[in-house]
């Protein structure tokens, strides 16, 4: 049974949302950290802490912890997750018994760091802890039929990784996972203005684009362009330029068409049978790069299947985290078999 206060974290390298039944999303905060570099004291946590990205003063770093879809500091993660936990139980203050908690993770970590993950849940408060698979989660998040004998597909694409995956009767049939997605078209919008205009901007300011005039094809739809401010590399002075749609359609380009290949090379995986399901369901795209402007329409083109956006698809990993605690016996049976087979 899921219990009321059982919640679900989404443990994502751009942010780390909590959901609890009942109440839906209860926490949603960047996955950011701020440090001081000598004695590695925690400063800030969340928005505050990526509000210093880019202007922290030599002291103190702001950092992502999970930047490439991997647990690269997994210290700062534990605390990044204590922190986010003890938040949700002063906001909701709705735990007056200790929480099952379920950590979706992405789907590239190892099984010691999975443990890692459990074991600082557990120190956080929770009485049991279990972790999911993203894109797994993303599929019930976004109400595909996880657990019926029929193909659903799913496509997520968060910070620093996109997850695809075909998934039928639970379980994950064939997936792959890359570490290219939306932290990537940022870093292309920052190379592109860099060697096209010799201006340097920082990461906020390239994802400002993206989500504003950033299209993965050109449309009339779109705004037009952008003003944006930068350091002149040639005089080392600030400078304003005018970006255009059509440009960050053509910085994107690379990130995009990977992407797409991730997709077509899991379709081709797929068991015959399971493809002609996703035919006639779609392709479900998850995740804040979702949301980029006409990817579902350049992807179906490349495919030729139908793709359809999910609701609120930056919702839906927490969403599906949580709701797979009505079925928590099934993670604890998997548990129970993970733990015998590791005595033997
Ligand atoms: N409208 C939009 N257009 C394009 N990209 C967007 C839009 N809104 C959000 N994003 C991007 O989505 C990404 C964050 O998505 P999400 O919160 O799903 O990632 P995450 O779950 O934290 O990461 P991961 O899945 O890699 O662990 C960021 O790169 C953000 O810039």
């Amino acid at each position: 049974m899921f219990g009321s206060r059982d919640i679900g974290i989404d443990l994502g390298t751009a942010n780390t949302l909590v959901y609890a039944k009942g109440k839906g999303i209860i926490l949603r905060e960047p996955s950011v950290v701020a440090l001081r570099t000598d004695t590695k004291a925690i400063q800030a946590v969340g928005n505050d802490a990526k509000n210093m990205i880019g202007r922290t003063p030599g002291n103190i770093v702001a950092v992502r912890p999970m930047k490439d879809g991997v647990i690269a500091d997994f210290d700062t993660t534990a605390t990044m997750i204590k922190h986010f936990i003890k938040q949700s139980m002063k906001n909701g203050s709705i735990f007056s018994r200790k929480p099952s908690v379920m950590v979706c993770v992405p789907s590239g970590i190892t099984a010691v760091e999975q443990r890692a993950v459990e074991d600082a849940t557990k120190q956080a408060g929770a009485k049991e802890a279990f972790t999911i698979e993203e894109p797994f989660a993303a599929a019930i998040g976004a109400n595909l039929p996880v657990w019926e004998p029929t193909g659903s597909m799913v496509v997520d694409i968060g910070g620093g990784t996109t997850e695809v995956a075909i998934i039928s009767l639970g379980g994950i049939v064939t997936k792959q996972s890359i570490r290219v997605a939306g932290d990537e078209m940022d870093d292309a919008i920052i190379q592109y203005v860099k060697k096209t205009y010799n201006l340097m901007i920082g990461e906020r300011t390239a994802e400002m684009l993206k989500l504003e005039i950033g299209s993965a094809s050109t449309d009339e739809e779109q705004p037009e362009e952008m003003d944006i401010r930068g350091r002149d590399l040639l005089t080392g002075l600030p400078k304003t330029i005018t970006v255009t749609a059509k440009e960050i359609v053509e910085a994107l380009k690379d990130t995009v068409d990977t992407i797409i290949e991730a997709v077509k090379n899991t379709l081709e995986q797929s068991p015959p049978e399971l493809a002609a399901d996703i035919m006639d369901r779609g392709i479900v795209l998850t995740g804040g790069g979702a949301l980029l402007h006409n990817l579902d329409k350049v992807l179906s083109e490349e495919t030729n299947m139908p793709v359809i956006v999910a609701e609120d698809p930056l919702d839906c990993v927490a969403i599906g985290t949580g709701r797979s605690l009505e079925n928590i016996h099934l993670f604890r049976a998997k548990a129970g078999n993970a733990h015998r087979s590791s005595q033997k």
